[in-house]
C-alpha cells in the first residue's frame, strides 16, 4: 500500500539504459518514460518493456504528448492520427498513461467547450485500449496554464479515462494557491510530477527546462504542496520530474540517488502534517526517523609531515594540548574545553600531499544504529570500521565528497572512544578559552554541491537555511548552512559556482572549523600572546564598521586591535576571527554568539576572503623552503608530463603540490606535441588564467636549443612569451662545434633576455657539442654576462663524468635551480642510448644509480628542485597528472627529509 516512487527519465544522464539502470539501483519503482528517450534507443518498445520489468520498473507515463485540444476540425483529425500512432507505442511499453501538455500551438483557439469536447474524443480512444489521459497545464500553455482552468476542462470533458496531471513546478512557479487543490476528488489526478526550483526572474520556460531541483534544494513548498494533493486522496505514482541542466549531465547513478534521497526526504516532512490515512501509506516508505543529535564531538584532520606540524603548532597557540595518542592509528586527540581535534598522519590517497583536510566530522546521536539504518535507507554507504580489540565501536556514513561521518552515542557512551588514546600526559588548560566546537565548514565543486546539502539534510536530519550569495572577491560563493532542529551541530557547505569548484586563486576549496568562546575578544588576547597566527583584517573595515553601526569606540578599537569581524542580526551579534591559511585549504575560526545570533557572519565574509588570498600568496612567495630548511620548492618539468598541455601541466603541478611548472614552447623533437605558447593567443591566455587561478608560477621555459644554423634574434618571441608568463630563467643548450661562435651566441642571447628578466640558463646533454660541466663553465666565462647560469640535470652530469668538485667551486650566483631526476646504473655506450634514457626512462631520485645526494649538496643551498622525470612506461600506465603526483612524492621522500 506504499506510494509509488517514480522518476522522470528526463532527470537523468545518459541512454535509456544508463537511466533505467540508475533508477533501479537507487530503488525508484517506477519511471516516466520521455519520448526523446525512447526515440534514441535501440530497444524496440517491447524490449524497453522488458528491460523495465527486469529491473523491477513499471512505465507509469509515457510523454509528452503536446499541441491537441482546441483546434479546428482537419487538424484534429491530424491530431488523432498522431495520437492512435503513440497508443501503440504505449501498448508496446504496457505503459498506462499519456500525458497530454496543454497547448501551446498558434493552431488552438481560446474555447474551453471544444477542448473538453476534443479531450473526451481522445479519451475515448484511449479508453478503448485500455489507456488513460492525464492533461498537464503548461505554466506557459496558451489558454490552459493553471490547474483550476485545466481541472474545469477536465470536469467539464467528463470522461474516465480523462484525468489531471499536476506538476508542482507549473503550480508553484506561478504562484497560485495550492490549497484548492484539495478540491479535486483524488480519483481524477492521474499523475503527480514533483520538482523544486530557485525563485528566479525569468522566462518561465527557460526556468522550467533548465533549473528545476530535486524537491528541498530549491524555494518552492513542496511539502505544503504534497500535502494539498494527498489530501485529495490521490493514490497514483509520486513521480520525480526535473529538467536541470547539471543533473542532465552528472553521472546518472547519483543523480538518482540524490532524487531518492529528496523524495523520501519530503514524505518524511509531508507525513508529519498528513492525514492519518495518507500518513500511515508515508511512513511506509521506510524511512527511520532521524535520532536526535547532541553535538560535535570531534573533527579529524588529515594530515602529512609536511601539514601535521603546520596545524599542530597553531593548535597549540589556540591553546589546545596534545592530550592523547591512539593506540594502533597515527592519530593524534588534541582538545580544550570539549573542543576536539583529530590529526590523523596515516597515509590517505584522497589527500593532496602538504594539505591539511578535513576527513571525518563526529556527532552525538541518541541512536546511532538507527542513524545508520536512516543512512542505509538513503542508500548512503556505511563504512567499514578497522578496529582493534578493546575498541570502540563507531559507526560511520560517507559524505559525497568523501567525508566520514561518525556517529557517536549520546550520554554516558559518548567519550568511550576516548579509551582509544593513550594520555600523552598534557592537560589542556583552556589557554585560548575555547569551550566547543561551533561548525564545521566545508566545500564542494558545484556539481557536487546539491548532492551534499542533500546528504547533510536527508542523513542527519539536519535542516538547510536558505542559500546565500556572497560576491567574494574571486567570484560568487554559494552557501548553505545546515543545522539541527537544537543547533548544536552546524555543517555549511559552499561552492563557487562559476569557478566550478576552483575557488579563489591558492585557495581552491577552503574548509574550516570554528571554536566556541564565551568571550571573543579575551580569546583573541589569549592566542595572540601564544603565538597564533591571526588573520589580520585591513583597517577599511572597521572604518565601514563604525560608519554602518556605529559601534562604543572602545568595542570597535578592541576589535580592530585583535581583527575582531563583527555581525549582527535581529537576534544577537556575531565575534569571529580567524588563522591564517595553514597550507592552501584548512584554517580556524574563534567564534562568539551573542544572545540568539544564528548566522554564520556572512557579510564580512568577503573581508576574510580576500585577506586570506592576499596571506596566502604571500607565504607562497615566500616559499615554505626559506621557513622550514628540510623542504624544497618543486617545479614540474614539462618533460615529466608531456603530453599535459601547458594548463593541465599547472592544474597537475597544483593538485601535486608542487610550486613552479617548467613549459617547453619549442618542438623540440619532431615526434612530441607542440604546444605553442608564444603563436597561441588563446593558449596563452588560458595557461595565464590557470597559472592565476591556482598559483602556480613559471619557473622557466625551454628551450632555447641554438645550433650553428640559429640566430639568438629569432628567440625574440620566445623569449617575450616566457616573460609574459612571468618566467624567470631560460633553458638553452648549444649543440655548436665552434666554440667562439657558441660563446657569442649564448652572448647575445643573454643580452636578449636580460632586459625581459630572465636568465638563461645553460644545459649540458652529454650527447652535445657542450658535453659536459667544464665545456659550459667555458661558455658562461667568454660571454661574462650578469643573468647568465648553468643548469645542472643530474642526469647529464652523472652522464658526463662531471666532478662534483669542480662543482662546488664555481660561483653561487650561476646556478637558479636544478633539475631532478635519476637514472639506471652505469652509462650507455652510444648517443642513442643516451638520448633514449634521457627522453623515455628516468628513474625517481633514489631509485638509480646516480649520487643525487652528493650532486645536490655541491650546490648552492636552496635552489628549487625541477622535477624533469621523463618515464614513457609509467605515463602511458598511469598518466600524466598522477606520474606528476608520484614523481613529487617519490622526491620528498628522498630528500626533503634526508638532507641537512
Ligand atoms: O517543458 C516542457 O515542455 C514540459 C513537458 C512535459 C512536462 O511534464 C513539463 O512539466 C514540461
Ligand atoms: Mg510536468
Amino acid at each position: 500500500m506504499d506510494y509509488r516512487l517514480s522518476i522522470a527519465t528526463v532527470c537523468l544522464s545518459g541512454t535509456l539504459e544508463d537511466k533505467l539502470s540508475a533508477a533501479a539501483a537507487a530503488r525508484f519503482q517506477g519511471v516516466e518514460l520521455f519520448a526523446s528517450d525512447l526515440v534514441a534507443s535501440p530497444w524496440s518498445p517491447r524490449r524497453v518493456r522488458q528491460e523495465c520489468a527486469r529491473r523491477g520498473l513499471t512505465i507509469d507515463l509515457y510523454q509528452p504528448f503536446r499541441d491537441f485540444e482546441a483546434v479546428a476540425p482537419d487538424v484534429l483529425a491530424a491530431n488523432l492520427r498522431r495520437a492512435e500512432r503513440t497508443f501503440d507505442i504505449l501498448e508496446q511499453l504496457g505503459a498506462g498513461t499519456l500525458l497530454v501538455c496543454s497547448s501551446v500551438s498558434p493552431d488552438a483557439v481560446d474555447d474551453d467547450d471544444l477542448a473538453a469536447e476534443q479531450l473526451h474524443a481522445l479519451a475515448g480512444k484511449a479508453q478503448e485500449r485500455g489507456l488513460r489521459i492525464a492533461y498537464e497545464p503548461l505554466a506557459w500553455g496558451r489558454f490552459v496554464n493553471t490547474y483550476a482552468h485545466a481541472w474545469r476542462i477536465v470536469r467539464r470533458a467528463d470522461h474516465p479515462a480523462l484525468g489531471l496531471c499536476l506538476d508542482s513546478f507549473h503550480v508553484l512557479s506561478r504562484r497560485d494557491d495550492p490549497a484548492a487543490i484539495r478540491v479535486i476528488p483524488g480519483a481524477k489526478v492521474f499523475h503527480l510530477q514533483l520538482a523544486d526550483a530557485p525563485r528566479l526572474n525569468m522566462d518561465v520556460v527557460e526556468w522550467s527546462r533548465h533549473h528545476r531541483l530535486f524537491p528541498g534544494l530549491g524555494s518552492f513548498d513542496l511539502t505544503g504542496f504534497l500535502g494539498h494533493v494527498l489530501a485529495t486522496g490521490y493514490d497514483g505514482p509520486l513521480s520525480l520530474e526535473v529538467f536541470n541542466d547539471v543533473y542532465r549531465q552528472a553521472d546518472p547513478r547519483y543523480a538518482a540517488i540524490d532524487g531518492m534521497r529528496s523524495l523520501l526526504a519530503l514524505l518524511e516532512a509531508a507525513g508529519a502534517g498528513a492525514a492519518p490515512v495518507a500518513r500511515e501509506r508515508l511512513r511506509l516508505g521506510g524511512l527511520p526517523p532521524a535520532p536526535a543529535l547532541g553535538g560535535h564531538v570531534f573533527t579529524e584532520v588529515a594530515v602529512d609531515a609536511v601539514s601535521g606540524p603546520v596545524v599542530a603548532r597553531t593548535l597549540t597557540a589556540l591553546g589546545f594540548a596534545h592530550t592523547g595518542q591512539h593506540r594502533s592509528k597515527p592519530v593524534q586527540l588534541w582538545e580544550q574545553g570539549k573542543a576536539r581535534l583529530l590529526l590523523n598522519y596515516a597515509p590517505q590517497r584522497t589527500v593532496t600531499p602538504g594539505t591539511a583536510t578535513v576527513c571525518a566530522i563526529a556527532v552525538e546521536s541518541a541512536d546511532p544504529p538507527a542513524s545508520t539504518r536512516r543512512a542505509e535507507r538513503l542508500l548512503a554507504p556505511v563504512l567499514p570500521r578497522l578496529r582493534q580489540p578493546g575498541e570502540a565501536e563507531l559507526t560511520s556514513v560517507a559524505a559525497p565528497d568523501g567525508t566520514a561521518v561518525f556517529l557517536v552515542r549520546t550520554g554516558a557512551e559518548s567519550e568511550n572512544w576516548l579509551q582509544d588514546f593513550d594520555p600523552t600526559g598534557d592537560v589542556a588548560e583552556g589557554a585560548g578559552r575555547l569551550s566547543d566546537t561551533d561548525h564545521v565548514s566545508l566545500t564542494d565543486s558545484v556539481d557536487d554541491f546539491d548532492e551534499s546539502t542533500l546528504f547533510y539534510r536527508a542523513v542527519l536530519g539536519l535542516h538547510a537555511s536558505r542559500t546565500t550569495e556572497i560576491a567574494a572577491p574571486f567570484g560568487l560563493i554559494r552557501s548553505r548552512a545546515t543545522a539541527d532542529p537544537s543547533g548544536r551541530v552546524r555543517i555549511t557547505l559552499s561552492t563557487a559556482p562559476l569557478r566550478r569548484g576552483g575557488w579563489a586563486p591558492a585557495i581552491p576549496s577552503p574548509q574550516h572549523v570554528a571554536f566556541t568562546t564565551d568571550d571573543a575578544i579575551a580569546s583573541a588576547e589569549a592566542v595572540r600572546a601564544l603565538g597564533a597566527p591571526v588573520l589580520r583584517i585591513p583597517d577599511n573595515y572597521y572604518a565601514d564598521l563604525d560608519a554602518r553601526l556605529d559601534l562604543p569606540g572602545d568595542l570597535l578599537a578592541r576589535l580592530r586591535e585583535h581583527s575582531i569581524l563583527y555581525d549582527r542580526d535581529e537576534h544577537g551579534e556575531y565575534l569571529h576571527f580567524y588563522t591564517e591559511m595553514l597550507g592552501s585549504r584548512v584554517f580556524f575560526a574563534v567564534v562568539q554568539r551573542v544572545e540568539a545570533y544564528a548566522g554564520y557572519g556572512e557579510s564580512s565574509a568577503p573581508v576574510r576572503m580576500a585577506a586570506h588570498r592576499e596571506r596566502r600568496l604571500i607565504a607562497l612567495r615566500d616559499g615554505p623552503a626559506q621557513r622550514d630548511d628540510k623542504r624544497h620548492e618543486y617545479s614540474l618539468a614539462h618533460l615529466t608530463a608531456l603530453s599535459l598541455s601547458p594548463p593541465e601541466l599547472v592544474e597537475a603541478a597544483a593538485d601535486g603540490g608542487y610550486r613552479y611548472v617548467g613549459l617547453r614552447l619549442t618542438r623540440v623533437t619532431p615526434q612530441e606535441p607542440h604546444y605553442p605558447l608564444a603563436t597561441d593567443p588563446a593558449l596563452m591566455r588560458a595557461t595565464k588564467v590557470r597559472l592565476a587561478a591556482t598559483g602556480i608560477e613559471v619557473l622557466d621555459v625551454e628551450l632555447a636549443r641554438i645550433s650553428p644554423d640559429e640566430d639568438p634574434k629569432d628567440f625574440v618571441r620566445f623569449l617575450e612569451a616566457g616573460a609574459e608568463l612571468g618566467a624567470r630563467h631560460v633553458i638553452t643548450q648549444l649543440p655548436d662545434p665552434d666554440r667562439a661562435r657558441k660563446t657569442d651566441r649564448f652572448a647575445r642571447l643573454c643580452e636578449l633576455a636580460r632586459p625581459l628578466g630572465l636568465t638563461v640558463d645553460l644545459e649540458f646533454p652529454s650527447w652535445t657539442e657542450t658535453p659536459d660541466l667544464r665545456e659550459a663553465v667555458r661558455v658562461l666565462r667568454g660571454a661574462d654576462q650578469p643573468n647568465a647560469g648553468i643548469l645542472v640535470d643530474l642526469l647529464h652530469f652523472a652522464r658526463s663524468g662531471s666532478s662534483v668538485a669542480d662543482l662546488r667551486q664555481l660561483p653561487a650566483d650561476w646556478f637558479h635551480f636544478v633539475h631532478v631526476c635519476d637514472a639506471p646504473p652505469g652509462v650507455p655506450a652510444t648517443n642513442e642510448g643516451l638520448i633514449h634514457t634521457a627522453r623515455f626512462e628516468r628513474l625517481f631520485p633514489g631509485e638509480g644509480g646516480i649520487d643525487v645526494h652528493g650532486i645536490l649538496a655541491a650546490l648552492p643551498p636552496g635552489l628549487p628542485y625541477a622535477l624533469e622525470i621523463p618515464r614513457a612506461t609509467l605515463v602511458a600506465q598511469v598518466g600524466g597528472k598522477e606520474h606528476a603526483r608520484m614523481s613529487i612524492a617519490a622526491a620528498r621522500e628522498h630528500l626533503d627529509r634526508s638532507t641537512t
